[in-house]
């Protein structure tokens, strides 16, 4: 499969490589978790295109995790794979299709680019968990002491994959995610893991959060998260339908829209280098 096309990109800095195998190639889970071993090809998620499946859509998108799982939705990937093929199509706006739905793009040909990133779920079997709970807004779930909980009462929201969101009022920088992150990612209450964030409001239309990613750990930033985080603080009253999200590499405007109740990601993408897959599909390990 050597000569497949590939973008090393980011979005924020969370760190997206896009693979075009449009032409040739297919890549499996094996492929995707050893080509985020390599130096050249290293990621948070994968981004691959194929052919569209439907018609009136530009792509086919296939989202995979560093972990080899897959993701039905990546925020800052779909920018990333909206500027290659703006690049190429010379078109500003765009049809995506991912596992979970159609993503309209529009500025695809623009340094901000803006992603109608659908409706969210709140229902417990949409997210989903693993119990009923008639209020997600914040469902029973802790780690630390029992009496001094340091993270607890999550609202949880699916925007195309899977998201808990924890609520502070310190700075989010002081709470140790490495620690808590995988294991409430892998909690028995998520069967198909989640996307943890802790968030702080520090005005109601500035919310600050840090990520840790299912499939891939902590981030720089997470589209998804942003999102998240943004329908649930305004679901709770905490924050206004519009809002920036303030993650570590940077900030997105997310905004809840009322007349159809879509959430509109806008943010920007980096190109780092591009290539064709070669040395990394021969090593051994590529499937
Ligand atoms: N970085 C992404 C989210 C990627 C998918 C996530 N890790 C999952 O498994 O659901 C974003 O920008 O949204």
């Amino acid at each position: 499969m050597s000569g497949t096309p590939f973008l090393k990109m980011n979005g924020l800095g969370n760190a997206i490589l896009v693979v075009d195998i449009r032409d040739q190639g297919r890549i499996s889970s094996e492929t995707a978790r050893h080509l985020a071993a390599q130096p050249r090809t290293a990621f948070d998620q994968a981004m691959v295109i194929a052919a569209p499946r439907t018609p009136g859509t530009d792509a086919l998108v296939t989202i995979y995790n560093a972990d080899g799982s897959k993701a039905g939705a990546c925020g800052n990937g779909t920018r990333c794979v909206a500027y290659y093929l703006g690049r190429e199509t010379g078109k500003s706006e765009l049809l995506l299709e991912t596992v979970s739905g159609l993503l309209a793009v529009t500025n695809a040909d623009q340094e901000m680019i803006t992603v109608d990133m659908g409706k969210p779920r709140f229902e417990w079997d949409q997210i989903p968990l693993e119990e009923p709970f008639a209020d997600t807004t914040g469902i029973e779930l802790q780690v630390g002491p029992i009496d001094k909980p340091a993270l607890h009462t999550p609202s949880v929201v699916n925007v195309g994959n899977p998201h808990a969101v924890f609520w502070v009022h310190n700075d989010p920088d002081e709470y140790a995610l490495d620690r808590f992150g995988p294991l409430l990612e892998n909690h028995p209450i998520f069967p198909e893991r989640a996307n943890i964030s802790v968030a702080q409001v520090l005005a109601p239309d500035r919310i600050k959060v840090r990520v840790w990613e299912r499939g891939a750990g902590l981030t720089l930033a997470c589209g998804t998260a942003a999102c998240a985080v943004a329908v649930t603080a305004a679901r709770k009253g905490l924050a206004a339908r519009a809002a920036t999200i303030v993650l570590p590499g940077g900030e997105l405007q997310i905004s809840w829209r009322e007349s159809d109740d879509h959430i509109l990601m806008t943010g920007p993408w980096e190109l780092e280098h591009e290539g064709t897959l070669d040395a990394e599909l021969t090593e051994e390990g590529a499937a």
